[in-house]
């Protein structure tokens, strides 16, 4: 079902104090209204109700987004029913109907509302009441009231459009929400899980709260790691050396327990250092003599894995061979090809080259050759 969303901001937001209506006013290093459009610019059809005397700001707010702005009403309903009339896709079935005013809310709690839409006329978010409530009068408790059955009401409130536009059309107005307008026309409509997060922008000291949910902390930033691995191996007998997976003729071999690799071994380290998980020689120990003479792809693969258990993404990796002889240079295209093919890289992130060390210290004198690797791994 094609979903559409209309978010009502036509309020003055008097209750919340400041120089412009809350809607207009910075969150975080944008408009609260930008955050709340954004929530929701996955959506195919976005309209904004808006106060006509808030069109300049609101177009500005609008940049780079499709959204069609509308001119409200006195109070939400008639908002509500401005931007009803204003839906012109036919192919809508379903709508959201959305406060300015809660710009946290959470991709989570729109797909629970949408998804509700296939078995209900309506749905909305809402919490239940967990304090226990109380009348009062003139500073003093005049009595308590039952909370069970109580709830919250948050929005999005969705609904299939034609019913939640006739509902509208039949109430005789002053509707706290879309829900009551809906149960006033004989609705059915579902409660789905609402979150703590999506509170309404209502006072000045909820900016703060607010500001508080929509910036990143530690936890919630995306994770990017960076890691570093160094090898070295030595030469000695052998026509051959492997590095980086490609066999390349030399008058000399490496040694090592493994294939020595010391290309593939450094990337490895740097992986796993990314992740704060040691090195290869921990999770393929020199002692176990089933490594012996292994391929190097068995660790590449073995870090590679790891990261993506663990929810890494692997954004690029930078080589650096020190020695002499062989020339890398000739080699590096298929050393970059086959790294890739290992890791699932592609190849335009993944660096393979050279330097001599001047003939200076044991890769000068070419008694081996050396590895540098750095490694970057993202978790979004
Ligand atoms: N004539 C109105 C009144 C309210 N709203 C919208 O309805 C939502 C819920 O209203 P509320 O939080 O009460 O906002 P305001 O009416 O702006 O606040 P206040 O009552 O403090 O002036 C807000 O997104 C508000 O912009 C609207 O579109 N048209
Ligand atoms: C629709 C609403 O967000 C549900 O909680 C709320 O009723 C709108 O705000 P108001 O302060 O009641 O106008």
């Amino acid at each position: 079902m094609k979903t559409g969303v209309i978010i009502v901001a036509a309020g003055r937001g008097t209750r919340a104090g400041g120089d412009r209506p809350k809607q207009w006013q910075d969150l975080a290093g944008k408009p609260v209204a930008r955050w709340t459009l954004e929530a929701f610019s996955h959506l195919p059809s976005l309209i904004l109700v808006i106060h006509p005397d808030d069109t300049a700001i609101a177009t500005a707010c609008c940049a780079g987004l499709d959204v069609t702005l509308v001119h409200g009403g006195p109070d939400r309903s008639a908002s509500v029913r401005a931007g009803l009339a204003a839906v012109r896709d036919a192919s809508l079935k379903t709508v959201l109907i959305h406060d300015v005013a809660r710009p946290c809310v959470s991709r989570t709690v729109i797909d629970a509302v949408t998804d509700a839409l296939s078995r209900h006329d309506g749905a909305a978010p809402a919490l239940g009441v967990t304090d226990a409530l109380w009348t009062g009068a003139a500073g003093r408790v005049t009595g308590t009231r039952d909370r069970k059955g109580l709830w919250r009401a948050q929005t999005p409130q969705g609904f299939h459009l034609d019913a939640i536009t006739a509902a509208h059309a039949a109430h005789p107005g002053g509707a706290a929400d879309d829900v009551e307008v809906a149960l006033a026309a004989g609705l059915d409509v579902a409660i789905v899980p609402g979150e703590d997060r999506n509170l309404k922008i209502t006072g000045p000291r909820d900016f703060a709260r607010a500001s508080a949910i929509v910036t990143p902390t530690r936890e919630t930033a995306m994770d990017i790691r960076l890691g570093n691995g160094y090898d070295v191996h030595r030469f000695g007998a052998g026509d051959h050396v492997v590095l980086c997976g490609v066999k390349i003729p030399h008058g000399r071999g490496l040694q090592g327990h493994s294939d020595a690799d010391v290309g593939m071994h450094a990337v490895t380290d740097a992986l796993y250092g990314a992740m704060a998980m040691g090195d290869i020689g921990r999770h393929f120990p020199p002692s176990d003599l089933q490594w012996k003479g292994a391929a190097s792809e068995i660790f590449l693969r073995h870090a590679v894995d790891l990261a993506a258990r663990n929810g890494f993404a692997i954004s690029n990796i930078d080589l650096t061979l020190v020695c002499e002889q062989p020339k890398i240079g000739p080699h590096a295209g298929a050393m970059t090809a086959e790294m890739a093919r290992i890791t699932g890289v592609a190849p335009d992130r993944i660096s393979v080259k050279a330097t001599t060390s001047e003939r200076l210290g044991f890769t000068g004198r070419e008694e081996g050759i050396a590895a540098i690797a750095t490694a970057t791994l993202v978790k979004p």
